[in-house]
């Protein structure tokens, strides 16, 4: 059954039952069904995600809108449970900005969260991120929040300015991002655990913690984040990785070996899968039409 609330107000129903809130990176429609049915409240498209694994490219701000909605619409029309989407820069101008945020409420997303890198941008785990100016952001910010059709959808400001500023500079951006509407903040890359509480105390919105792997920011449990007062939790790409070596080992053991047979641990049968996508209750109804025909 598809849910008739408006996503945004599912993504904050969910901030409200769970603190913090764990948000699973889901690169398709199907992990994200597997990602419901495990338990998780909220879900994530990863912008490195769909450059990455959809089009085979590096995170650097070559996808655009679109590239990005065709992912999220794949996602929204299967699960109900809020995504949140990595919209980057917002791709452009406040004109852009601004179709952005009113095509993602459109697609059912729940919540987007755009950065202060510039365009050309990078991952926020790798050196040399340059950001635009404290007041471009806030223009984006606010061209993103003057775009909101529905008034529960969440927008999320991302700053990279650890790396440039200091713990100080990430700080003054949030109060400013806040001010200008932003509904929740991502300090992103913090590289100790007493960061987020000072981001947490600075605003008075949810911040995210992103614990993505292989980046700068150590593995803290959600235990740990909790007593920083994070409200979310974000992986944005943790089982995406999984899935990646497991392809490649299986590539390759197939390739060398001329079998699968010593790969099939790496793989999800095929009663899982059917079970995931709710398959036999398909063949169920196909059963029961060609019955009804004879
Ligand atoms: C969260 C992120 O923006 C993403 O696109 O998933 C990336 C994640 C990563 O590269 O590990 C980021 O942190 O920049
Ligand atoms: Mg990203």
């Amino acid at each position: 059954m598809m849910s008739t609330s408006s996503a945004g107000k599912r993504f904050r129903e969910a901030l409200a039952a769970e603190k913090p809130l764990q948000i699973m990176g889901t690169v398709n429609a199907y992990a994200a069904m597997m990602a419901t049915q495990v338990g998780y409240k909220a879900i994530y498209l990863s912008g490195a995600g769909v450059a990455n694994y959809s089009y085979g490219l590096p995170d650097l701000g070559i996808t655009s809108l679109e590239d990005v909605l065709i992912d999220a619409r794949r996602i929204t029309s299967v699960v109900d449970t809020p995504l949140l989407v990595d919209i980057d820069t917002g791709w452009g101008g406040a004109f852009n900005i601004g179709r952005t945020v009113k095509e993602m409420i459109r697609a059912g997303v729940a919540a987007v969260h755009i950065e202060d890198q510039v365009a050309q941008k990078r991952c926020g785990h790798r050196p040399n991120k340059e950001i635009v100016t404290k007041g471009e952001m806030v223009d984006r910010v606010k061209a993103a929040v003057d775009a909101k059709t529905d008034s529960d959808f969440v927008i999320m400001a991302r700053t990279d300015s650890l790396q440039a500023e200091g713990l100080q500079g990430v700080i003054d951006r949030a109060c400013a991002f806040v001010e200008a509407g932003a509904d929740a903040i991502f300090a992103e890359a913090m590289t100790d655990i007493t960061m987020y509480k000072k981001v947490c105390d600075a605003v008075k919105v949810p911040v995210l913690a992103n614990i993505t792997e292989f980046g700068d920011t150590p593995y803290y449990t959600v235990e740990q984040l909790r007593e920083q007062d994070i409200a979310m939790v974000l992986y944005p790409l943790s089982g995406t990785r999984a899935m990646q070596k497991a392809a490649l080992a299986v590539f390759e053991a197939v390739r060398k070996e001329g079998t699968q047979v010593n790969v099939l641990d790496l793989m999800q049968k095929r009663v899982d899968l059917y079970k995931f996508l709710d398959y036999y209750s398909y063949e169920d109804k196909l059963d029961a039409l060609f019955k009804s025909e004879k």
